[in-house]
Order: C-alpha cells, then structure tokens, then sequence
C-alpha cells in the first residue's frame, strides 16, 4: 500500500457570549471562535478494492474510544441535494431498518457520530466525486474540546469532517467542477446569491472559497441535526467562519470587528447533551401556560443581544471606549444569565461559579446548551494578573477548572503534511 493524499484540518470551538436557546426561536445571537480546535487527520491510501461504489476506511476517534473499519457507500444515482439526502438516511434511521452492517451492531452515541462520518463522506463523494476505485482512507479526529460542554465539539467534529471530505475532492479532481442546485430542492445559495458553485481543484491555493464555505456550512448544519436533532445553525456557522458572528436563523450571519477580548473558561464538571437542553425548553414552550412567558424571555434575549452588537461596534470604531463599553457588556451577561436561569438551563454549579466569580467584580454565565457545561466570564483588559489569578485559584479550591481563552480567531483550515 502506498500513500497518497494526506492533510490535517482544524475546525476552532466557539463560545455564546449571549443569545443562546432564543436563537433556536429566531432571535439574534453572538459567537465566537476560540483558539481550542478540533483536528482531523486524513490519509489516503491505495488498496485492492476494485468496487467503484464502496471505500473501506479505517476510523480512529479516541474522545469516543472508537477504532475500526467502516465502509463508505457511495450512492450510484445521488440526488444533490443534501437535504433530501439527510432525509433519506434519516428514515432509513428512523425506521430502525438495517443501515450499514458496521453500525447496526454499535451502541447510541458511537453509531450517531459514526452516522454523521458516513452520511457526510457518503453524501459528499457520491456528489462530487462519483467514483473511486482502489482507494482506502484513515480519519482521525482528536480534540482539545470537552464533549457536551458547551464549547462546539459536535459543530466543530461535523465541520472538520465535511471541511477534509471536500479537501479530498479538491485535491483529486484536475479542473473545476460546476454544481447547480435545484432551489426547489434545496435552500443552498452561495455567496453571489445564485444556485451555482464551482468547487475549485487545488493547485497553489490550499484554502476554501466563500462559495465552499458555504457548502460546507449547509452539510455540516445537517450532520449537526443528527446530533442535536435541531440545531440552529450558530454553531457550525462560528466554527465554519471563525472570528465573530451575529447571527439568526435562516437570516444569514454577519461577522462583527472582534476587538482584542479574553475570556475565562470555566468548566462545571457537568457534561450534559445539547440535544436532551434544546428539547427540554421546547417542551416548556410546547405548553400553552409558558409559551407567552418564554416568547417574553427570548424577546428580551434578543434585546440584549443588540444592545450588545452596539456595545462592540463602539469598542471597535473607539478603542477609547473599550473600558466602558466592557461594563456594558457585564451588565449585559448579568442579564442573560438571569433570563437562562428563569428558562430552567441554568444548573447549581454554574450559580455557584457565577457567585464566586462575583466576589472578585467579575461577571459571566454560562454558554452553549446549559444545564452543565462551562461558564464564561469577560477578562477586562485591565484587569490585574494577580487578581484574575487568585481568582482562578479560588474557583480551583471549590472543584472548578478554569483556564484563559482568546476568542474571534480563524474558522476551518487546511494544512497539507
Ligand atoms: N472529537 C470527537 N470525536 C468523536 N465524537 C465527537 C467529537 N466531538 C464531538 N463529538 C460528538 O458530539 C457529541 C457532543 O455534542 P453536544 O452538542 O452534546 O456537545 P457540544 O457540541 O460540546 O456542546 P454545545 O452544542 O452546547 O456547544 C458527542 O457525544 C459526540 O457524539
Ligand atoms: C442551545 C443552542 O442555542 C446552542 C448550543 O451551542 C442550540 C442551538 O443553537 O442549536
């Protein structure tokens, strides 16, 4: 067997710094990337398999202690339109009928990560690709990133996937290949607006267009689905583009002038399923006695995600501001910590840890999902060394692990070996 194609892609994690949960019903909300990644190895090797339909893959996920074989099949008559194809695998799914031999015998979790591998490579090349003959891949995916945590780990396992799939195409076929989506179909638009996208081969230039940025974004937000059963999009949208958005649901996203800002990171030691949160609140809001009540909470969310976009706007045109405008946005996480609570996503520890945080004037709540998870907590660019120290020593003494991240940096990258 003899190598051939081989890359790395890196996808960041992200925080929330407000609009979590009231994105899912339409409002506003801003996140950003931080500088913990998510990191997908991919080889591709030549083997004796001469079936044009099927790719043997040799998988390695270590978060999920998960090693084996698993058998890409590629769609002889794919229908390109990721949406139609999510469908399709997810009543096969559904239906609990017999999916691919490899899976059927894996337990809840494994066979739902490993789904989302086979859904996105199998949908992808099946598009893009059409067939291969006598190739082999090995994909591992390691990360920094906590699982159920609150920090992306599922946006970002399902964008470094959907990222190396195109890669692999990019880097395999020898001149453009044109794709027009169907509208009716598919709700796929690419930067210029059109249902046109040309996905490059690589020659000099090893990176995305914004056109395959965005492709990326929809196969990954579908693979989220699996995941979360409904996710936003935000997720995979700040682990795509990286830096800072502000972002609504089927609105697009805007990416803001992120100005210098630390965050402290601190983990609850809970870890909780995004999925399991989402569906909890929209029981609540499926109620007719709290629907009013949550539609005034995510209304006033939505509030103070724009009051926030104001408050960093003024700290990027007036950096004379930074320090008043950092006050805004602590009375502003105040806020949405109050409001996440009364939703019922907060947890004790998280309370205990935004208490503590407010012995040393400090302000935070929690981020992602909830219910579990890490708290954020805005570092003030003047605060002293030693009192965020002392600080994190304290949240130690009671249990909580925390540590220092940037945020605002780069999405999903390539690097080739
Ligand atoms: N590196 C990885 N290897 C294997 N599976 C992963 C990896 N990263 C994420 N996952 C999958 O994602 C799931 C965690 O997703 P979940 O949405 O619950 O948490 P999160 O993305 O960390 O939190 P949030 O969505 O609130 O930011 C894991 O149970 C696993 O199935
Ligand atoms: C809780 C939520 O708002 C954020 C999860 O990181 C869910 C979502 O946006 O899909």
């Amino acid at each position: 067997m003899s190598s051939n194609i081989q890359f790395e892609v890196t996808a960041p994690g992200k925080i929330i710094l407000f609009g979590e949960h009231s994105v899912v019903y339409g409002k506003p909300a801003i996140a950003c990337a931080i500088d913990q990644h998510t990191t997908l190895t991919f080889t591709e090797s030549y083997c004796n398999n001469q079936d044009l339909n099927t790719i043997p893959c040799r998988i390695i996920l270590p978060l999920i202690n998960y090693s084996g074989m698993l058998t890409i099949h590629l769609d002889a008559k794919p229908t390109f339109s990721p949406t139609t194809y999510f469908q399709e695998t997810l009543n096969k799914l559904n239906k609990n009928e017999p999916f691919l031999n490899e899976l059927d015998t894996l337990s809840g979790n494994e066979k739902k990560t490993l789904t989302v591998l086979h859904f996105i490579f199998g949908g992808i090349l099946s598009c893009y690709m059409k067939q291969l003959k006598n190739v082999s891949f090995t994909i591992g995916i390691t990360s920094v990133l906590k699982l159920g945590a609150g920090t992306g780990s599922s946006a970002s396992y399902c964008v470094s996937l959907v990222a190396a799939c195109l890669a692999y195409v990019k880097f395999k076929i020898n001149s453009n290949v044109e794709i027009q989506f169907d509208p009716l179909l598919d709700d796929f638009h690419s930067q210029s607006g059109d249902n046109l996208l040309i996905i490059e081969a690589f020659t000099d230039n090893i990176s995305f267009s914004d056109g395959e940025k965005c492709l990326i974004n929809r196969w990954a937000l579908l693979a989220e689905n699996f995941i979360h059963t409904k996710a936003s999009g935000l997720d995979n949208t700040i682990c795509t583009y990286g830096t800072m958005v502000q972002y609504t649901k089927l609105n697009s996203h805007k990416l803001l002038e992120a100005p210098e800002l630390k965050i402290l990171l601190i983990y609850s030691g809970i870890e909780r399923s995004t999925g399991n949160v989402v569906q909890s609140v929209r029981t609540k809001y499926n109620d007719d006695t709290y629907q009013p009540i949550l539609d005034a909470i995510f209304n006033s969310i939505g509030q103070i995600v724009n009051s926030a976009v104001n408050a960093i706007d003024q700290m990027a045109q007036n950096p004379l501001q930074e320090l008043q405008q950092i006050s805004v946005l602590q009375t502003l996480m105040d806020m949405n910590q109050g409001l996440l609570m009364s939703l019922g996503v907060s947890h004790e520890t998280l309370d205990a840890i935004v208490a503590i945080l407010k012995k040393f004037d400090l302000h935070a709540k929690l981020t992602g999902a909830g219910m579990g998870g890490y708290a954020i907590c805005l570092v003030p660019p003047n605060i002293h060394k030693s009192k965020i120290q002392t600080c994190m020593q304290e949240l130690k003494i009671y249990g909580f692990e925390s540590n220092i991240c940037t945020i605002g940096c780069p999405g999903v990258r390539i690097q080739t070996k």
